[in-house]
């Protein structure tokens, strides 16, 4: 699913108009008709106080209209329009004269007004601002904001929360709502993504309001959020007439002394992912416990006990996963050195992988191009520095995958995977996913995809799918609270099941 800026979205909204020849008014209508009707089938007329807060603009002409279709259904209303502006819409003017000609007469709240008194029981509509925002809300709409924000009361913003600019970070941070739940216009807004912005908002949900696909569908993203449709398009089915060698041999090199379990993971994970062979490349002192505990891996070692020393690996492996529990010491870095320089396979580095290259970045140029790099925050700032905010995050990590032809996944909630100047927003994942030796899962899920032939942006966009789904379903049996690395590892064949089993919810999503 693409994700637009809203200059995109104000052009969608303009060639839908002129192309199914209707009025901007009328798109508000099929917004707002939307609107009410999410409310309606969960409310059913329920004695609710309902509490409209709208600005001046087409967001607020969204709330004056879904003010209308709630009142005429018997809802019971109070309008609020925030006048923070002369400059009010043709459409919100249009539509407050159909509130008045229904006698409905909503109260003005200025810079002067008083507060209104909201109850936690109420329900509130946040229709304040919406993608126009283009500057900071002047002091007294912040205070209205904060004390909507302190009310208790469940709030439901239009579109996107008030005070949340769609692709930047607010400059104050009480000055924006904090959504119970967005429904947003047809289309998600990069914000609701980053760890920064995406905070402001508990849940979204997509209303489809019909803008023109002639135009949705050419035009040119930089972000795309992975659902399940096109996860299972990247889908490789195992063929009849195949066998072990077909999916590949792959090799995961790492451990050290005490840090054997995150190859041991990361190899089952690879099995588990679907490649044919695996071998766990480690240092001495792990040979027992992994030939015990993973008996379908082959395990080569290194002369020393308890680190890597050399990296060399007798046959042609289909796949590489480097890096998870390796240790950064000065032999371990000689090693991974030497090894780089003389592979130009598309690996996949992780964990020691990346601490190495970030103390010397000028091994970078030796990393083959389409490696896939899998660092979590901390890693990232070890290798790109310092970021201002998240978007500047997402333009210096853009600028390194750029700059050496490499497929960079930033771990985290939604995890978002780089690969020549597109970013990919993954949908799957939990929190209970933030436990000890999830990484390593993904290392070894991502190296077994690539042994199989997908090719290493499919296979990181695909992977990470299918690892966040693996955690969902770990999740739904265990709870958040008792996930673990290797309880991830053994649902990854329910999230292959599920990939063709659950029909999707139509743009739902915990955000
Ligand atoms: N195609 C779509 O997506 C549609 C969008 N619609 C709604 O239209 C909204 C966008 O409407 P608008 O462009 O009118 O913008 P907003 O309603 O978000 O903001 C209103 C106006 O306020 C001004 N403004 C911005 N920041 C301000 C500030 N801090 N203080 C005071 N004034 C400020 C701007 O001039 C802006 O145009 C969307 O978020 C959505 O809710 C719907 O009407 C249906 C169609
Ligand atoms: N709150 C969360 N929501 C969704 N996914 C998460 C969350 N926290 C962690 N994850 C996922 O779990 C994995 C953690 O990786 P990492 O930090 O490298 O763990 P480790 O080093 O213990 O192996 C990543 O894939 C990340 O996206
Ligand atoms: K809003």
């Amino acid at each position: 699913m693409k994700i637009f800026t809203a200059q995109q979205i104000y052009q969608a909204d303009k060639f839908t108009i002129e192309h199914q020849q209707i009025s901007s008014d009328q798109l508000m209508e099929r917004a707002a008709i939307q609107l009410f009707e999410w409310m309606h089938s969960r409310l059913q007329g329920a004695e609710v106080i309902i509490q409209l807060f709208c600005g001046i603009g087409n967001n607020g002409g969204d709330g004056i209209a879904l003010a209308r279709l709630l009142k005429e259904a018997g809802y019971t209303i109070q309008v609020h329009v925030v006048n923070y502006s002369e400059t009010r819409s043709k459409d919100f003017l249009l539509n407050l004269e159909r509130l008045k000609d229904r006698k409905i007469w909503p109260d003005f709240i200025n810079d002067d007004s008083s507060l209104p008194e909201i109850s936690p029981n109420d329900i509130i509509v946040d229709a304040i601002f919406g993608i126009g925002l283009n500057r900071e809300p002047s002091d007294w709409v912040g205070k209205l904001i904060q004390h909507i924000n302190q009310s208790q009361a469940f709030v439901l913003s239009v579109d996107i929360p008030s005070g949340l600019p769609a692709s930047q970070v607010p400059s104050t941070t009480d000055h924006v709502i904090r959504a119970s739940y967005v429904l947003s216009i047809q289309l998600p807004k990069l914000v609701f993504f980053l760890p920064e912005t995406g905070v402001y908002l508990n849940q979204w949900e997509l209303l489809d309001i019909g803008l023109n696909t002639g135009f949705l569908g050419p035009e040119q993203v930089a972000f795309h959020f992975v659902t399940l449709p096109e996860v299972q398009s990247m889908y490789r089915p195992r063929l009849k007439f195949s066998h072990k060698g077909t999916y590949g041999h792959s090799v995961i090199v790492g451990g050290s002394y005490g840090k054997i379990g995150a190859v041991q993971m990361a190899a089952d994970a690879c099995l588990r992912a679907g490649s044919g062979l695996v071998t766990a490349y480690i240092p001495e002192c792990g040979y027992e416990s992994i030939q015990t505990a993973l008996p379908e891996a082959m395990v080569l070692t290194d002369e020393e006990d308890n680190f890597l020393t050399s990296i060399d690996i007798p046959f042609d492996p289909s796949a590489i996963g480097i890096g998870i529990g390796m240790g950064t010491g000065e032999k371990v870095v000689k090693a991974f050195e030497s090894f780089l320089k003389k592979t130009d396979q598309p690996l996949v580095i992780d964990a020691d992988g990346l601490n190495i290259l970030s103390k010397k970045p000028e091994l970078f140029k030796y990393v083959p191009k389409a490696s896939i790099l899998t660092p979590h925050p901390k890693e990232l700032q070890r290798m790109i520095g310092d970021w201002k905010d998240d978007f500047d995050k997402l333009e210096k990590a853009k600028a390194l995958a750029t700059k050496y032809g490499i497929v960079l996944v930033l771990k985290g909630v939604h995890t978002i995977t780089l690969y020549n100047g597109l970013g990919y927003i993954n949908s799957t994942g939990n929190p209970g996913m933030a436990t000890a030796g999830s990484g390593d899962v993904l290392t070894g899920i991502l190296t077994g995809l690539i042994a199989q032939g997908y090719d290493s942006l499919q296979a990181a966009i695909f992977g990470v799918y299918l690892h966040g789904l693996a955690g969902d379903v770990t999740a739904s049996i265990e709870s958040y609270d008792a996930v673990k690395a290797t309880g991830i590892i053994s649902n990854i064949g329910k999230a292959y099941l599920e990939l063709f089993k659950r029909p999707e919810v139509e743009g739902g999503n915990t955000a």
